[in-house]
């Protein structure tokens, strides 16, 4: 479920400086980050003309050496800079070069434009005239790769600091960055390949990467793969969606409480009164479509009373706000950008910063949801994920979440291990329905998305 690592500017270079401090060499480290960048610009563009915009940092470094060892493969490569190299591996790295080095300024542009200006180091945005310069270079080229990062945004944020153009690839150099994952940057860039430049980049934040789920065994019924409870409300609709993404998502048996009579798939059993206290409940999911009055805060109770393993979205994280003391310990909350805002204030920080705040604050794995979500627990991992469909930006299709953590929950027990699972289904089934769906057809593509990662 967890994918690469993503780290901080500070954290790369601090798994840097303990390369070199157990002697890996400085220069050596740029040969390696700028070869593995190459063979993936080669495997792009073959032969094709070739424009490196190297700036005056390290990343500047790797625009020398992806160079040169383009040229060495008959690629027609010209180099334009941004000024001399200031650092001793870029000067390095651009002697090797050891060709002509044009004004980016005043470069022509080529089929193929690498952007090496900037990455991990950059401090501002780009002067207008060289963001723009470099934006009418990547317009005018068919492949554009970015080096590490796209130049002007910034790594730890995703805040873009000056125009960036759109990239076909970025190259992130041997960990993924908060910008590679966090909108607005994350947007700039259609394709994302990591890069392996040789050195340890520990952490505890990770890209999401596909799950693998299992089959029922063949000893399994209905209760040993466990039994959702799905709290009702005013809006039948949504709970309705939720249970059906629960039943979907691999839970034995949805029980939804709520007025009799309303349209629900056959599969779930409709329960009118909130009987919490089967102990065979393995995951309760209160919130999509519950109401904010008196009767809603009641219920609400109840379901936390009933001490289960619970998934609070919507409605019920509106109504905790203020109160984030009442979560129960483990339970899963799944807040969009106003429901988190609600429940936790304005804290500081990036995305993923503020998530792992928020699950510190409250005890819980919180979901903050929107086109980058970030899935966090108490102890510090966070998994982010990358390229939701935009197309989810529909109603219903949180619901839907919600009930697929509460169904993973039920599966596997572990609260972090479910969120993750659930984004990723979701984010799958999204990418199968396509174009114009909404919220009820994610159910329907809900089983070929797990079916692909057993
Ligand atoms: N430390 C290393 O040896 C390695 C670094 N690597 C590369 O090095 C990059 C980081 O290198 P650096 O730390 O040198 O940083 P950058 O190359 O990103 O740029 C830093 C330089 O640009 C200047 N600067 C920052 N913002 C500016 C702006 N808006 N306009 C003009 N100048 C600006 C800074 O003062 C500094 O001189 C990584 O992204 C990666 O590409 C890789 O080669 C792997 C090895
Ligand atoms: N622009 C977007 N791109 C990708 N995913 C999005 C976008 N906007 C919303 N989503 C996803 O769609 C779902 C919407 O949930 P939510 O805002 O609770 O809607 P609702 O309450 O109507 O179900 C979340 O999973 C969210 O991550
Ligand atoms: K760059």
């Amino acid at each position: 479920m967890v994918g690469g690592p993503v780290l901080t500017a500070a954290q790369m270079r601090a798994a840097e400086q303990a390369a070199f401090d157990a002697g890996v060499d400085d220069y050596g480290l740029m040969e390696t980050a700028g070869a593995a960048a190459a063979a993936i610009i080669w495997r792009a563009g073959h032969r094709r003309d070739t424009l490196i915009l190297c700036g005056p940092g390290n990343n500047g470094g790797d625009g020398y050496v992806i160079a040169r060892i383009l040229r060495d493969h008959g690629v027609p490569v010209r180099v334009a800079a941004l000024g001399e190299s200031r650092t001793p591996s870029g000067q390095r790295a651009r002697a090797a070069w050891a060709g002509p080095v044009e004004d980016m300024m005043t470069a022509a542009p080529a089929t193929q434009l690498v952007d090496a200006l900037f990455g991990t180091g950059l401090a501002r945005g780009l002067d207008e005239g060289v963001a723009a310069r470099l934006c009418a270079l990547a317009g005018a080229a068919v492949l554009t790769h970015a080096v590490d990062l796209p130049s002007g945004v910034e790594t730890d944020s995703g805040a873009i600091l000056s125009a960036v153009p759109q990239f076909g690839t970025c190259i992130a150099l041997g960990a993924y960055k908060p910008a590679h994952l966090l909108h607005p940057a994350a947007g700039v860039v259609a394709r994302l390949m990591l890069a392996d430049i040789g050195i340890a980049t520990p952490g505890t934040v990770r890209r999401l990467a596909a799950p693998k789920l299992a089959a029922p065994d063949a000893g399994a019924h209905k209760y040993s793969r466990g039994l959702v409870a799905v709290v009702g409300g005013a809006m039948p609709g949504a709970a309705a969606l939720a249970a059906g993404a629960a039943a979907h998502a691999g839970a034995g048996m949805v029980r939804l409480h709520a007025a009799a009579g309303q349209a629900i798939p056959h599969a779930i059993v409709s329960q009118a009164a909130d009987d919490l206290t089967d102990p065979r409940i393995r995951a309760l999911l209160v919130g999509p479509g519950l109401g904010r009055d008196a009767q809603a805060a009641q219920r609400l109770a109840r379901a936390l009373a009933a001490g289960h393993p619970t998934v609070l979205d919507a409605d019920a994280l509106m109504l905790l706000a203020g109160a984030i003391e009442r979560i129960p310990a483990g339970a899963i909350l799944t807040p969009h950008e106003g429901e988190f805002q609600r429940l936790f204030g304005d804290l500081p920080g990036s995305k993923i910063d503020r998530a792992l705040a928020a699950a510190r604050k409250s005890g819980a794995v919180v979901v903050y949801k929107g086109a980058d979500s970030v899935i966090a627990a108490p102890d510090g991992r966070a998994a982010v994920a990358r390229g939701a469909s935009p197309w989810l930006s529909t109603a219903g299709t949180g619901d839907v979440l919600a009930g697929l953590c509460a169904g993973r929950l039920a599966v596997t027990g572990d609260p972090f291990r479910a969120a993750g699972e659930a984004v990723w289904l979701h984010g799958e089934a999204a990418r199968r329905a396509g174009a114009a769906f909404v919220a009820d057809d994610l159910l329907g593509a809900l089983p070929a998305a797990i079916a692909a990662r057993l």
